[in-house]
């Protein structure tokens, strides 16, 4: 049986039904379970790409190797010698892929994309375990940015990656940074970090690291994400950083490690820095820049990637980089093509939540639902309106704990939480599987943040739905959104005379970007009620007065009378 056929009965595309969460760790059963599936696939792998026979099959599994040879009843012995051929395998083939996948390639002497996991092992002779690995996870053929990126990684180039959101861009850096890791493992012990992964929230780096771990079981390879239990320990010498290979990070995080001298990031082969245009953005890019001027290698690779990565940033980059390759999938202004995009006028605030009612009565709420809202403030104040809907709603956002986010996030995961409530802590990167629909409850300030947002839907090549809300004080922001939505091709996502609103100039771009737009609270109570409740509370608070005071004269009275 040929590594392809073994490749695609590793699994369907399509993830179980039960299968919640995307990078929980299996269960102890499971893992048993898959372990066997797993030494299977991996001597399955091992037979197909040992192609000149030099390796002694290990013969301790006989009950593998024995499951494979009744499988392989059809094999014969010339298919088992056969070197599999290349799905891509000149520039012809790499044209038409690449047209395929709406992919533009730009730089010097740029080597010809992968067709399939497969055209790995026999152009980068890639590790088996990494392949059984990925086989396991049920990742079967590469996305377009994959097929892209990962041989331009694989040799050695830096790389600009523009792709869409939920379009595979993790598995595109991590692929190549572990089997370079794996291929250039050095002879001594803890030599030092030499793979590096930045991301902008924690959230998005322990998804990465979670991803990581999969990619990297069972292999001799230490990786961790910089915690701060870790960072703890760095810090107070219990733990030597130079004992992990790869480690992935926020930058604030590790740059007050660096600084310290706690780490030492001079033996970096590979940078990876992800949601690379919110990592050069101002509240970023000084951090990014430490980290960068201390990876000192002479044999740095660097990777950016982000579904946005507008010119500003790109000159940026290509200033840091050597001869980069600049790989754009689709458009670099659009968002994913899977999202049904709609721009709905509510008229004024109270609009907005007679809206949402109005989308559960017609059916259109179907969870799990993110709801996206320009403040905390406004985020808990929505949270608390629904809460009587009984809704099976939550709220995330930046004064919650990062305990609490990461509680919240795994229960939405596991579909305990319908309705996420929450501001741009997550708008990036944070793969949740099958989320139906996205809302922005408030216009996002820049079409960027409009494109990660509504980009929580739509994943993993799954169809998403994503819902505009925006009143008359929105006619500035809504111009770029309009923008966006035309060149993914939803133009039915929006009526004409929306189309026809104020044209935005340079400077109302960077005044609608910089400032939040003032807006009425959220709340459907009545203001009598709410007279009410806050002349109770006054007189709650007033009642406390008079017992303090009553108990400081009281206490006055007795000191008195023992003095007399
Ligand atoms: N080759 C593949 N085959 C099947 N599924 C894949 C493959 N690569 C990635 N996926 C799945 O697609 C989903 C989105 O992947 P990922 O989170 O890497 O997207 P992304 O491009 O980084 O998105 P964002 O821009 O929002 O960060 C994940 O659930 C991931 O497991």
């Amino acid at each position: 049986m040929d590594i392809f056929r073994i490749l695609s009965r590793g699994a369907s595309l399509k993830k179980k039904s039960d299968v919640t969460t995307d990078y929980a760790l299996p269960s102890k059963k499971q893992n048993q379970a898959s372990k066997h599936k797993e030494d299977t696939l991996q001597h399955q792998v091992e037979r197909e790409i040992d192609f000149f026979h030099t390796r002694k099959h290990n013969t301790n599994s006989s009950a593998a190797l024995k499951n494979v040879e009744t499988t392989e009843t059809e094999e014969t012995s010339e298919e088992a010698d056969e070197i599999p051929p290349l799905e891509i395998a000149n520039d012809e083939d790499a044209r038409k892929l690449r047209k395929a996948n709406k992919v533009k390639v730009t730089g010097e002497d740029i080597p010809l994309p992968i067709g399939s996991f497969q055209d790995l092992i026999g152009r980068f002779q890639l590790d088996k375990k990494l392949l059984s690995n990925l086989i396991e996870a049920e990742f079967v053929e590469p996305t377009a940015i994959q097929c892209e990126s990962i041989p331009i990684s694989l040799q050695n180039r830096d790389l600009i990656a523009c792709a869409p959101t939920g379009s595979g861009k993790t598995l595109a850096f991590l692929i190549p940074l572990v089997q370079s890791i794996f291929q250039s493992s050095p002879k001594q012990k803890n030599y030092g970090i030499r793979g590096l992964v930045i991301s902008p929230t924690n959230e998005l780096a322990v998804q990465i690291f979670q991803e990581l771990q999969v990619l990297v079981r069972g292999k001799k390879l230490n990786v961790a994400i910089l915690s701060k239990q870790l960072a703890n320990k760095l810090s107070n010498d219990i733990v030597k950083a130079s004992k992990y290979d790869i480690i992935v990070s926020t930058p604030l995080r590790l740059i007050d490690i660096v600084k310290s001298e706690k780490v030492d990031l001079s033996r970096v082969e590979q940078l990876v820095i992800d949601e690379a245009d919110k990592l050069f953005d101002q509240g970023f890019v000084e951090q990014t820049d430490d980290i960068l001027s201390n990876c000192s290698s002479p044999h740095l690779r660097k990777s950016m990637f982000s579904a946005t990565i507008p010119s500003g940033v790109e000159e940026m980059a290509q200033s840091i980089m050597k001869d980069p390759i600049r790989v754009i999938v689709g458009h670099k202004e659009a968002a994913s093509s899977t999202i049904d995009q709609k721009l709905v006028f509510t008229g004024s605030e109270e609009g907005k939540l007679l809206a949402i009612r109005q989308m559960i009565q017609e059916g259109e709420f179907k969870p799990p639902i993110i709801i996206f809202l320009q403040s905390i403030h406004r985020a808990k104040a929505l949270f608390h309106e629904l809460l009587y809907d009984r809704l099976n709603v939550d709220v995330i956002h930046a004064e919650r704990t990062p305990k609490q986010r990461e509680d919240v996030i795994k229960r939405f995961k596991n579909g305990d939480i319908w309705v996420l409530i929450t501001t741009d802590v997550i708008a990036r990167g944070v793969d949740f599987k099958g989320v139906n629909l996205v809302i922005n409850y408030d216009v996002p300030q820049t079409a960027q943040a409009y494109v990660h947002r509504i980009g929580r839907t739509g994943r993993g090549g799954k169809s998403g739905r994503a819902v505009t809300f925006f009143t008359k004080e929105d006619d500035q922001a809504v111009k770029p959104i309009i923008n966006v939505m035309k060149q993914s091709g939803c133009e039915s996502g929006f009526s004409g005379w929306m189309e026809n609103m104020a044209k935005l100039s340079k400077n109302d771009k960077k005044k609608v970007k910089r400032q939040e737009i003032k807006r009425k609270g959220i709340s459907t109570v009545p203001k009598v009620v709410k007279q009410k409740r806050k002349q109770k509370e006054q007189m709650i608070e007033a009642s406390k007065r008079r017992k303090q005071e009553g108990g400081e004269k009281k206490e006055k009275k007795e000191k008195e009378e023992e003095s007399e």
